[in-house]
Order: C-alpha cells, then sequence, then structure tokens
C-alpha cells in the first residue's frame, strides 16, 4: 500500500483516481507548518501539492519513503528541484491543465483595466451613482503585444484576434512560420514597447526575463499602453510601473502575480486607483483544478506502480552502464548547448549536433538531451527544462534535432559539436572531456580553442591586429573586471580572429557596448555558464 499526502487544497474530483485505486492511502492535511510536514513526511511515498505548500530540502529529507512529489500546475518553484533531484525524488507537473483557464484570466484582467470594472464597482456598491469617472477603451483595432508566445500566449493571441485586436508576438522560440500559424505578427520586444497599446506577459521568470519591462522601457513606452501580468511576479519591475502610471506614461495595469507573494499590506499596487489585482488566482477555476488534479494523480499512480510516466521536471535514473559512458560528456553537453543558445541571435529552428569518436558507438541519447535541456533552459528557465521532458518540448517548439557520427575525431578520443540554425545564422561550438581535466571547449565556429566552460566568459570577435588584447584588457581593468584566463583563436594571421576571456565576475551591458565599440573589434558577448 502507498501512501499519499495531500498537503494543499486540491479538487477531489480530480483526486478521485487516487482515493478509490485499492494500493493507495491517502491523507488530506492542509495548511502544515514546515515543521509540522516534517514530523510527519516520514510516513509517505508520495506529496501533492499546489502552490502553497513549500517543499523545502529539510522536509525531503525527512521524507525517507518519498519517491515522488505531485504539483497540481505548471510552475515548481515552490519546490526545491535541485535537493529532490539529489535524493531521487521525482518532481511531475501538470503544464497543460491550466492553460485556457489563465489565458481566460488573462483576458478578464484585460477588460476589466480597459473598463475600470474593480474602481466603478467599488464606488457602485458605496452608493456612488459616477459615470464620468470610468470611461474606457475598446480593445477593438488595439495592438496587443504578447511577450512569451508558449501555452498561454499562443491562446491569448488566439483570443485577441476575435476581439478584432492587432496581435504582435515575442519569443525566442517564435519563427516566422509558427506566427503566421498562430495569425500574430512576430515582433521584437523593442517593436512591443513602442507600438503595444496593451501588454500581456507570458513567460517563466528566469533571470532574463526579470524586469523585462523595466525603467528603461517605461521611458519610452507607448504612451497609454495598458499592463497585464498574469505569468509571474517580477517580469515587469513593479516600483518602476508605478511610477510610469504617476507620470502618465501607463493608463493602468492589472496584475494577478506579485514578485513577493502574498504582498505587503504596505504594497502600492494595493492602493493605487490605476492599478488592479487579484491574489494569484489565474489557474483558479473548478475545471482547471479538475484538469491539473487528474493530470498529476495519474502520473503519480504510474510512478509509484513503476510504470512510464511523463511531465517530470527533474532528473530521471539513468541505466548504470550507460551512465558510465556517457557521464563525463553530461555536464559538457549541457554547457555546450547553453553557450551556443547564448551566443546564437534568433529563434532557434534546428539543433545539429555530432558525435565523434568512440562515443558514435553508444546510444548517445541520454546525452543528446542534456545538450538540448542546455540550449532550451536558457529561454525557458532551468526549471522548466529537464532531460526528461526536453525533447519534447524542443518538439513541441517544431526545433529540429539532426544527430550524426562518425569514428574520426580530430585527435580526441571523443568529439561533441553543437550548431545551432536559427533564421538569422549559425553557429557552432565543440568540445570534449579531457580525461583528469574534464570538460574542456575546443572549437567555436571556424576557431580552435581551449577554454575551460565555467563561470563567466566574454566571447570577442575581431580583426587579427597588433594591440588589440592590450585594448580590451585596459578597458575591463577600468571598469576593475578581472581576467582570469585568455584564448585567442584565428585562421590565418591578420584575419577574422576570436578571443574567448574568463573574467571573475558579471559585465554589464553597458561594458560589452563599450568592449564592441573599441577599434578593430566586432562584437562582444557574456556567456555564463554553471
Ligand atoms: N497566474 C497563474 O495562476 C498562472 C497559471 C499558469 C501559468 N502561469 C505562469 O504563466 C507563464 C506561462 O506559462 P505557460 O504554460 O504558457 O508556459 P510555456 O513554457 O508554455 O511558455 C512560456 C514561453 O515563454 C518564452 N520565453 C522565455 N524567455 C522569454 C523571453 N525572454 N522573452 C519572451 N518569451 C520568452 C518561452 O520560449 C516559452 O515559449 C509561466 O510563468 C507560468 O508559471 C501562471
Ligand atoms: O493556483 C495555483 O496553484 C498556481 C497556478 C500557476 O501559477 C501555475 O504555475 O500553475
Amino acid at each position: 500500500m502507498f501512501k499519499v499526502l495531500v498537503s494543499d487544497p486540491i479538487s477531489d474530483l480530480g483526486i478521485s483516481l487516487l482515493v478509490e485505486a485499492s494500493d493507495i492511502s491517502i491523507d488530506k492535511k492542509t495548511g502544515l507548518s514546515e515543521d509540522e510536514l516534517v514530523a510527519i513526511i516520514g510516513e509517505y511515498d508520495a506529496l501533492l501539492v499546489r502552490s502553497q505548500t513549500r517543499v523545502t530540502e529539510k522536509i525531503m529529507n525527512a521524507g525517507s519513503k518519498l519517491k515522488v512529489i505531485g504539483r497540481a500546475g505548471v510552475g515548481v518553484d515552490n519546490i526545491d528541484l535541485e535537493a529532490a533531484t539529489k535524493r531521487g525524488i521525482i518532481v511531475i507537473n501538470a503544464p497543460d491543465g491550466n492553460t485556457i483557464t489563465t489565458c481566460e484570466h488573462t483576458f478578464a484582467m484585460m477588460m476589466a483595466v480597459a473598463r475600470h470594472i474593480p474602481q466603478a464597482y467599488l464606488k457602485t456598491v458605496g452608493g456612488e451613482w459616477d459615470r464620468k469617472s470610468f470611461v474606457g477603451v475598446e480593445l477593438r483595432n488595439k495592438v496587443l503585444g504578447v511577450l512569451g508566445m508558449g501555452r498561454i500566449g499562443s491562446e491569448v493571441a488566439a483570443r485577441a484576434k476575435a476581439f478584432g485586436m492587432n496581435v504582435l508576438g515575442y519569443d525566442p522560440f517564435l519563427t516566422e512560420e509558427r506566427a503566421e500559424k498562430i495569425g500574430v505578427r512576430k515582433a521584437s520586444v523593442e517593436d512591443i514597447i513602442r507600438e503595444a497599446d496593451f501588454i500581456t506577459v507570458h513567460t517563466p521568470l528566469t533571470p532574463e526575463t526579470r524586469h523585462m519591462i523595466g525603467k528603461d522601457q517605461f521611458a519610452v513606452i507607448k504612451k497609454g499602453v495598458r499592463i497585464v501580468n498574469c505569468a509571474r511576479g517580477g517580469i515587469i519591475d513593479e516600483l518602476a510601473l508605478v511610477d510610469a502610471i504617476d507620470a502618465g506614461q501607463v493608463a493602468g495595469a492589472a496584475f494577478d502575480v506579485f514578485e513577493s507573494e502574498p504582498p505587503a499590506a504596505d504594497h502600492p499596487f494595493l492602493s493605487h486607483p490605476k492599478i488592479i489585482v487579484t491574489p494569484h488566482l489565474g489557474a483558479s477555476t473548478i475545471e482547471a483544478q479538475e484538469n491539473v488534479a487528474i493530470d498529476v494523480s495519474e502520473q503519480l499512480l504510474h510512478i509509484l506502480r513503476g510504470e512510464p510516466f511523463k511531465n517530470a521536471v527533474n532528473m530521471p535514473p539513468v541505466a548504470a552502464e550507460v551512465l558510465s559512458k556517457l557521464e563525463p560528456y553530461f555536464s559538457l553537453g549541457k554547457k555546450l548547448g547553453s553557450f551556443a543558445a547564448q551566443i546564437t541571435e534568433g529563434p532557434v529552428k534546428e539543433i545539429a549536433i555530432a558525435y565523434a569518436g568512440d562515443l558514435a558507438e553508444v546510444d548517445t541519447q541520454p546525452l543528446t538531451r542534456h545538450i538540448v535541456e542546455g540550449v532550451l533552459a536558457h529561454h525557458l528557465g532551468s526549471d522548466q527544462v529537464n532531460i526528461v521532458n526536453a525533447l519534447h518540448l524542443a518538439k513541441n517548439r517544431d526545433v529540429n534535432i539532426v544527430i550524426t557520427k562518425s569514428h574520426a575525431s580530430k585527435g580526441f578520443t571523443n568529439q561533441v559539436s553543437v550548431t545551432l540554425r536559427t533564421d538569422k545564422e549559425e553557429r557552432l561550438v565543440a568540445g570534449t572531456s579531457l580525461n583528469g581535466f574534464g570538460p574542456r571547449i575546443t572549437q567555436i565556429d571556424k576557431f580552435p580553442v581551449d577554454v575551460e566552460p565555467q563561470g563567466h566568459i566574454l566571447l570577442i570577435s575581431h580583426h587579427d591586429k597588433p594591440g588589440i588584447i592590450g585594448r580590451v584588457g585596459m578597458l575591463l581593468g577600468t571598469k576593475d573586471i578581472n581576467i582570469a584566463t585568455m584564448q585567442v583563436g584565428r585562421k590565418i594571421v591578420g584575419g577574422a580572429a576570436i578571443m574567448v576571456l574568463g573574467v571573475d565576475k558579471g559585465v554589464t551591458k553597458q561594458v560589452l557596448g563599450e568592449v564592441s565599440a573599441l577599434p578593430d573589434l566586432n562584437n562582444a558577448k557574456e556567456i555564463q555558464l554553471n
């Protein structure tokens, strides 16, 4: 008999599958503190949560029988994934079940902010008949900018067209073909900032999306824009938004999510007359809660019964014999994928992976998953992509994966090369794992290099001329940026060349701009590898 603990309010109908299963015994105990959970979790094989329970390492360490944590919803930011992976606990989620519900909530918020519904309601029930203060705007013929064209963003875009809106979409994975299929115009973030009358965000919160609309964007944003966030708090800079509304640049905003939840009582959104809020209700419909609970219950049963399952968001075990051959390359593969994603412009259409040397003789699929994970995690967020779902996510986004194998490997026992193809360019990063030294990047585009894939790396392309290295070093020195390692690669004397610098700390966009502006330099990019 497997014991399952449900620690958040989750639809009864959704978990009826578990309740009715003869090999499952289920306990519902909601609102427990961390210590209370620690005290009882040792009895359970599975934990089922929504977003309130914070599943910490302490709880997992006390869960000696815990095999699986099920999240009835998409975001797993309330679960310590690293700790789960470390302890071999499988974390599953239900990514599809609340898409439509959250999309509809986005529309409810967009219409409510366009027509001042909450403000008008409060006055009316307060006894005032005020028809002058609440003149709104139509959605028809307005430009809607959608940042993040995944599951929810795409559904929002489709419905916006029914309202007669002109939709601009931005997503690193949005190709012209897909934009055409959905019926949106593919745009840049800058286009959306300048042209949209309504902006709605549907990305995960990642280092790249944090404050993607902040002070700089509000300075140039279309006057009178209305902003909706039903994704994750922090994608829009909350304080900069309040300033932009007070300055008359932004007409209003509707937020379902906050940088810190619940927000503090004195949070400026809670008293602002032009900002409407809901308490993270995006997924709160009867239908969505049933859907996500059914999805996650089914998967939970499969895992407990040792059957195949989907939607695991952390790393599953790899067979021992495969592991021993491929393990030295897993970290390299993920880093090659991440490096390539960070230097490549435009939506990825194809990931071409070439395995050379002894690797050509083994089943490299687990390694392919690590490489694709590295590519996708840069845009989708590392909590959403793992070796179980990486290939599925790539397929969903029409990203083609091409594998080639050859026994010859240019002097290394094994070499792995990753080429990303986009509408704009094709970039290659190759590497190997050196006995006793670990992973090394051995080639970037056509240039041979020897780079340890670790920490902050500056990739500079330039013309091979005397004095360039000195100019770069001098500039970085004045910015207090210490160069730890340096590699220069060129094919011919006086031709195109690259410089790969390992630096001790992150480099701001401004410094990158200054480096790129040095004479004989083409551009400079920063790559971060953990
Ligand atoms: N309010 C709620 O209750 C609620 C409910 C469900 C989901 N969510 C949140 O909504 C968001 C979207 O969910 P989803 O199911 O559509 O996820 P999804 O993974 O299907 O889509 C997210 C999209 O964002 C894109 N993206 C990543 N970085 C980007 C960037 N810098 N600029 C533009 N796009 C970028 C990704 O390529 C991806 O296509 C998530 O943050 C999720 O946690 C909130
Ligand atoms: O209501 C919830 O459980 C949170 C929903 C949402 O933010 C999610 O990530 O699925």
